[in-house]
């Protein structure tokens, strides 16, 4: 693979100041090994209960896929079919116990699957190609995303191959309809609008028209990420392992996204206010311009030729865009305010070049982000 040999991708925060973060922030491609030595890390999130430890659990017991994939756990659930939790409590802090399993993988259970986890877990290279983190049922996997892009050792071990949402068919509706207190956008609407991938679960236990209901909201919220339906977080390892939702172009949102949102009022009682938008523009991109729209954007709120939006929180955003006097495609990533440009495989002979941006995030429906782009983007 020769596709992200050429040039750095471009990392920056808010934290950094903008003039040093789009050239000289670390890249998560940017040194001289091929891509391939780097381990994949898949992020498995979800509420309370959905089927996380469940898939996960599949994935370690099976051994069909060839690899040795580590496992950070944040707790064992009853159903991991692992009675021993490896966690233990030495004068304050956590020590991590590592479970070596019959087919080479490794399992570890701990509180919190922070950087540290990872840091520790990376000591024992070599002994696995995979790794699975499980976040806790309430955790934004936001942050998480994006400690991956901020961590300069992490970034040049590993790299995020995709966050996979599990669902819970019975209890997700519920879950979405709460409020946060604060009038913020609740955990289980977030995870959604992060997930690449949603595995809808545990469809065995409601009826066909509950399951229809809730999948409605779910594309409501997040109309780029395929949605597969499952009883027992029973999945293809295709659709889980080596996406590269992060660093290649993603699937065609544009298939999913046409689907008609909202059936019947489902989502009338959901956190309505977070939704996805989808457009593509014919073109070419000027990096420089696309910088100062993205930045715009995700720093400060505004959209370049309208001013600021007024409540708006872009949690996720994905572009795949021709960039004027570049023969490969670029893949444009973020996680709320952290964004990524990578370059991606060359267009085909005769492809059509075409940008194409999904935004995911609150009160973004109704606004032109389409024209701003057009306008503000292209050469
Ligand atoms: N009926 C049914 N039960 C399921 C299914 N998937 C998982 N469960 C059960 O649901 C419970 C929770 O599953 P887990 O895999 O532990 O869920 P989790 O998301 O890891 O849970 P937390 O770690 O508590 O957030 C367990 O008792 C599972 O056996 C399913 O498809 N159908």
């Amino acid at each position: 693979m020769d596709e992200y040999d050429e040039e750095p991708p471009i990392l920056v925060s808010e934290e950094q100041p903008a003039a040093a973060s789009a050239t000289s922030a670390p890249a998560s491609l940017d040194d001289d090994r091929p891509p391939e030595v780097k381990v994949p890390v898949t992020i498995v999130t979800g509420h309370l209960g959905s089927g996380k430890t469940t898939l996960i659990t599949r994935l370690l017991n099976d051994d069909k896929h060839g690899k040795r994939i580590a496992v950070i756990l944040n707790e064992f659930g009853e159903s991991s079919g692992i009675d021993k939790s490896l966690t233990m409590n030495k004068d304050g802090e956590m020590a991590e116990e590592w479970l070596e399993l019959e087919n080479g993988c490794l399992c570890c259970s701990i509180k919190d699957a922070g950087v540290k986890a990872v840091e520790n877990l990376l000591k024992k290279k070599g002994r696995f190609d995979y790794i699975m983190l499980e976040t806790t049922g309430l955790a934004d996997p936001g942050p998480i995303a994006s400690m991956f892009w901020l961590d300069d050792e992490l970034q040049s071990e590993i790299y995020l191959d995709g966050i996979i949402t599990v669902v819970d068919a019975k209890f997700g509706m519920a879950q979405l309809k709460e409020h946060s207190q604060d009038g913020t956008v609740n955990e289980a609407v977030r995870q959604i609008a992060l997930a690449d991938r949603i595995i809808f679960n545990k469809i065995d236990i409601v009826t066909d028209e509950a399951a229809d209901e809730l999948e409605t909201a779910i594309r409501t919220i997040n109309g780029a990420a395929p949605i597969t339906r499952t009883t027992r977080s029973l999945v293809p390892i295709e659709q889980l392992l080596d996406l590269h939702c992060f660093d290649s172009v993603f699937q065609d949102p544009f298939a999913v996204s046409r689907k008609p949102a909202v059936a019947n009022g489902a989502s009338n009682h959901i956190d309505e206010a977070v939704g996805t938008i989808v457009f593509s523009a014919p073109g070419a991109v000027d990096l420089a311009k696309l910088d100062t729209w993205l930045q715009c954007l995700l720093w400060e709120g505004t959209l370049v030729g309208r001013g600021r939006l007024q409540d708006v929180e872009v949690l996720r955003l994905k572009a795949l865009v021709n960039v004027s006097g570049d023969d490969r495609k670029h893949v444009v990533q973020a996680v709320r305010e952290l964004y990524d440009k990578q370059q991606g495989a060359r267009w085909e002979n005769g492809e059509e070049r075409i940008n194409k941006v999904v935004i995911i995030g609150k009160q973004v429906k109704g606004i032109d982000f389409e024209t701003s782009f057009r306008q503000n983007c292209l050469v």
